[in-house]
C-alpha cells in the first residue's frame, strides 16, 4: 500500500488528492484558492465526510504547501508526513521533449523551466510546487505528468500552424494543446461505459472548466485539441479569450497605449473569454443567473461559449469522418446541465436524443436515450488518480 499525493498547482491555486494505491481510495481532496490574492481559503474534505474550511491570508505556493503539509498531520490526515511515498506534480508544457510521465530529476526540472513560456500561467507554478515539496519530503518518488503529453499522437497536419516552417523546426512553434491527462482519462472511461475497446471508437471529448479544451480522440489517441502553443486559445474561457486574429494585437496596443505585450497578454488571459464579454464574472453560474434576468452581455458570453463549443464539435467530427460519442467533463461539463442542455440542443441536427432528467441530474454515465445516433456522456474527470497510477508505474519499473 502507497500514500500518494497529486498536486495540481495552477497560477493562482493549489489543487491536490492524497490518495491510497493500488486500492485507489481517497483520503484527502483539498484545494487553496486565491494565493497571492485577497481572500485566500483552505478547504480539505477528508475521512468520512469531514470537511475542513479556513479563509486565510496565503501569498505564496511555498506558503501554501507549508500549511497543506502542517494540515495534514494536524487533522491526522497522516500520523507522519513521511508515511506519504510518492509525490505527483500536474504540469501543463511538456513541449516534444516530454511524451510521458517521468520521474523528477535536475535535468527534468531545468526542462521544464526552459519551456514555461508555452504555459505562462501554469509552468512556474507547476515548477514552484515540485521544489517546495522536493524540500518536504525528499525521500518522496516524485513524478510529473504532462498537459501536453497525450497530445504528442497528434498527426503534423493537426499540430502545424500555417507559418513558416523553420519557425517549427528552430523555435518549437507548434500546436501542443492542454488538459491531456483528463481527455485521456475521460476517453478511456467513456469506452469502459459504452462496453466497447477504445481504439475502435471516435470521440470527442469537452473538457469545461474555467480553462476549457475539446479533444478529437480517435482509436484512444489525440487527432486534435482546440488548445494551442499555449492554454491561451481555442475555445472562449473563464477569463481567457480562446482564438482572435493577432492582428488586432497591434491595433488595441495603439489604440489603448499598451506598451508591452505582456500586458497584452495579461489582458488575453485573465480580463477576457466570459468576464470580459459580460463585464459581470468568469464564473459560468453567475452569467446563467444574470442571463434568466435578462442580462444582455452576460447572456451574449453565455451563447458565444456555447457556439465555440458546438463549432469545435462540427470541426473534429468533419476531420475525424464521424463520431461514436461526445463527453463532458470539468466543472462547467460536469455540474452545469443547462449548458450541456444548450450544447445538445444545437446538436440535435446529429440525431443526438438525450435523457432530460439524467441531463438535469448530473447522472454519471450516458445521458444519451437509447434512440440517439451519436452516444453523450456526462463524467467526471479525475486526473490525480491518472498521476497516481502513472506514479506506480513508473516505481513499479523503477
Ligand atoms: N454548477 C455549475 N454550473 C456552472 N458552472 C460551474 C458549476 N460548478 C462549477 N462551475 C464552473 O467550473 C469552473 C471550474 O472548473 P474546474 O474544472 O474546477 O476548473 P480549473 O481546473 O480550470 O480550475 C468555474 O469557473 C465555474 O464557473
Ligand atoms: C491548461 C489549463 O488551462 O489548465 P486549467 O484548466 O487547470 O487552468
Ligand atoms: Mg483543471
Amino acid at each position: 500500500m502507497e500514500k500518494l499525493l497529486i498536486i495540481n498547482s495552477g497560477s493562482s491555486s493549489l489543487k491536490f488528492k492524497l490518495l491510497v494505491m493500488p486500492e485507489e481510495k481517497e483520503l484527502a481532496d483539498g484545494l487553496v484558492d486565491r494565493i497571492g490574492i485577497a481572500g485566500s481559503k483552505i478547504k480539505i474534505k477528508y475521512g468520512d465526510g469531514k470537511k475542513y474550511e479556513q479563509a486565510e491570508e496565503i501569498p505564496d505556493h511555498q506558503v501554501a504547501v507549508d500549511r497543506l503539509t502542517f494540515l495534514l498531520k494536524d487533522l491526522g490526515i497522516v500520523q507522519e508526513l513521511t508515511e506519504i511515498t510518492g509525490v505527483g506534480h500536474r504540469v501543463v508544457a511538456g513541449g516534444e521533449y516530454f511524451k510521458g510521465s517521468v520521474v523528477v530529476d535536475d535535468e527534468v526540472i531545468k526542462h521544464i523551466d526552459e519551456i514555461a513560456d508555452m504555459a505562462p500561467l501554469h509552468n512556474p507554478a507547476n515548477l514552484m510546487g515540485i521544489k517546495a515539496f522536493k524540500k518536504i519530503l525528499p525521500d518522496a518518488f516524485a513524478v510529473a505528468s504532462f498537459d501536453t503529453a497525450f497530445h504528442q499522437t497528434m498527426p503534423a497536419v493537426n499540430y502545424m500552424y500555417s507559418t513558416p516552417y523553420e519557425w517549427y523546426q528552430d523555435y518549437s512553434v507548434r500546436r501542443y494543446g492542454a488538459h491531456g491527462i483528463s481527455h485521456q482519462y475521460v476517453s478511456q472511461l467513456a469506452a469502459d461505459k459504452l462496453g466497447k475497446p477504445v481504439t475502435d471508437l471516435k470521440l470527442i471529448t469537452c473538457h469545461l472548466g474555467a480553462g476549457s479544451s475539446i479533444c478529437a480522440v480517435k482509436g484512444g489517441k489525440s487527432f486534435d485539441i482546440s488548445m494551442g502553443f499555449t492554454p491561451l486559445t481555442g475555445l472562449t474561457m473563464a477569463t481567457r479569450s480562446g482564438d482572435v486574429d493577432p492582428s488586432l494585437l497591434g491595433y488595441i496596443m495603439e489604440k489603448l497605449n499598451i506598451n508591452s505585450m505582456d500586458e497584452m497578454l495579461d489582458i488575453l488571459n485573465h480580463k477576457s473569454g466570459l468576464l470580459g464579454v459580460s463585464g459581470i464574472s468568469s464564473d459560468m453560474r453567475d452569467l446563467l443567473e444574470a442571463k434568466e434576468s435578462g442580462d444582455k452581455r452576460a447572456s451574449l458570453a453565455v451563447d458565444i461559449f456555447v457556439k465555440n463549443v458546438v463549432k469545435y464539435i462540427g470541426e473534429y467530427i468533419a476531420e475525424m469522418g464521424g463520431v461514436d460519442g461526445i463527453v463532458f467533463t470539468a466543472g462547467i461539463g460536469e455540474n452545469s446541465s443547462p449548458v450541456r442542455q444548450l450544447i445538445m440542443d444545437r446538436l440535435a441536427y446529429l440525431g443526438i436524443k438525450y435523457d432530460a432528467a439524467k441531463n438535469d441530474e448530473n447522472f454519471d454515465g450516458v445521458i444519451s436515450t437509447p434512440e440517439s445516433q451519436v452516444a453523450v456522456l456526462r463524467l467526471a474527470t479525475n486526473e490525480e488518480l491518472m498521476i497516481a497510477r502513472d506514479i506506480m508505474k513508473l516505481k513499479a519499473e523503477a
